[in-house]
């Protein structure tokens, strides 16, 4: 994010409320729900990895010749996920359907919500309908679409309906588990502002999957709002299979983009991304490591995961996040983000450089905060994230 993009964030620490589209009449479009006579959804054009399609103009030609399925069908999933090499195509392509399924859901309530200034009130039910909502949604899904094995899913919302109770599950270092939070960033939500639908699969405790749906974010790099190719569109589908590499799509339906992290080496072109609300990530500190660093441009501040796809397709460079002490790191919160950051070419790590792991449960045991960018700031940003610790707590002893 250039300096100039910077400075029109606005004065009220609120960059994305005007940059992001966040108005609800702007950003969400109220788009007819799924019909209640299950099991018919309305799914979207599927669209599949391309990890290892046949590349020889006749192999080309046999391939599109291939005799087809029924469109959606398990079998054509099946098919699709062998032509393709990436033998979790099918997974991919279900989840991709449950998280924009769960987005139609979201972007009416949050409609809703907006228009009726409910987010001021302490009825907090329409947050409620969506969040349980949205993970009945992604939870049935699933289940039609990826019917091999047994189904396990570790998600925000545990119990309270028997609908839901699906997300009761631990987790863990063996078998395969999806991992959801079928509202991240609630605060940004309810504000009108950015959120994500968030799932991931853990297959041997090793996040192998990841899709986050942001409804508010466009599809175009927000670092650039006036070089936009996408028409202002928003709405982004960000998704990432291990070692196939990352991809943006609008939640539309067009076709993917491959993504990649910023190159850039010299942190004082670099922006970063950090937590909208002060309550979930020092601000202080990371302004410390911030100008540790060099970074001259001011913080950019998005709810939800959303900050990790803006950083896989380099709309900024660096993701700071330093909860409170105290405050435990659900799996949900980064599984699906981290791998569309990791297979866009950048690194997520604790505060001491280790890899985030997602084999303990439904926690993360890590060393005090969590930061990502390219591999070229890495080494840097690392220091100073250490030099910045210290002195905080060299600081706080002298009190
Ligand atoms: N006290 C505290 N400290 C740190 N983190 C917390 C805390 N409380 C909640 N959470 C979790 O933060 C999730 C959203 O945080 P984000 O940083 O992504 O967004 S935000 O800008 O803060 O809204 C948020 O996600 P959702 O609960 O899904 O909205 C929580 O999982
Ligand atoms: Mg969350």
């Amino acid at each position: 994010m250039d300096m100039a993009m910077a400075a029109r964030l606005g004065p009220l620490g609120l960059p994305h409320a005007a940059l992001l589209g966040s108005s609800a009449a702007a950003s969400t479009r109220a788009l007819p729900l799924a019909p209640s006579r299950a099991p018919r959804l309305p799914y979207p054009l599927p669209h599949f990895p391309t990890c290892r399609r046949p590349s020889s103009s006749s192999s080309a030609a046999a391939y599109a010749a291939r005799p087809r399925p029924r469109r959606g069908s398990p079998r054509l999933l099946a098919v699709r996920a062998m032509a393709s090499g990436n033998p979790y195509a099918a997974e991919l392509a279900a989840a991709k359907k449950a998280v924009t399924l769960a987005a139609r859901l979201c972007q009416a309530v949050q409609q809703d919500i907006v228009h009726s200034g409910i987010q001021s009130k302490a009825d907090k039910s329409p947050v409620t309908v969506a969040d349980y909502g949205s993970q009945i949604l992604v939870s049935l899904v699933l289940k039609m679409e990826v019917s091999s094995g047994p189904f396990s899913l570790v998600a925000e919302e545990e119990g309270i309906l028997s609908a839901i109770d699906d997300g009761k599950s631990k987790g863990g270092p063996t078998g395969r588990h999806w991992v959801l939070d079928p509202i991240d960033g609630t605060k940004g939500f309810v504000r009108g502002d950015q959120y994500a639908i968030a799932l991931a699969l853990l297959d041997e405790g090793k996040v192998v999957l990841g899709v986050l749906a942001c409804p508010n974010l466009p599809l175009s790099s927000i670092s650039n709002p006036n070089g936009s190719s996408s028409g202002g569109q928003v709405g982004a589908l960000f998704s990432a299979t291990i070692g196939c590499g990352a991809e943006v799509e609008s939640l539309d339906g067009s076709p993917p983009q491959k993504i990649s992290v910023c190159s850039i080496d010299n942190p004082v072109n670099a922006s970063f991304f950090e937590s909208y609300e002060s309550a979930h990530s020092m601000h202080d500190l990371t302004g410390s490591i911030a100008e540790k660093l060099g970074v001259l441009a001011p913080p950019v501040r998005i709810d939800s995961q959303a900050k990790y796809g803006a950083l896989a397709r380099g709309d900024g460079a660096i993701y700071l996040r330093f909860p409170h002490k105290g405050y435990k790191e659900k799996i949900w919160d980064h599984a699906a983000g981290s791998i569309v950051v990791t297979e866009a070419g950048g690194i997520v790590t604790d505060a001491a450089g280790n890899d985030l792991d997602f084999s303990k449960g439904r926690f993360l045991d890590l060393d005090t905060g969590i930061i990502a960018t390219n591999k070229q700031l890495m080494p840097s940003l690392l220091k100073a994230v250490q030099d910045a610790i210290k002195e905080k707590n060299q600081a706080a002893s002298l009190l």
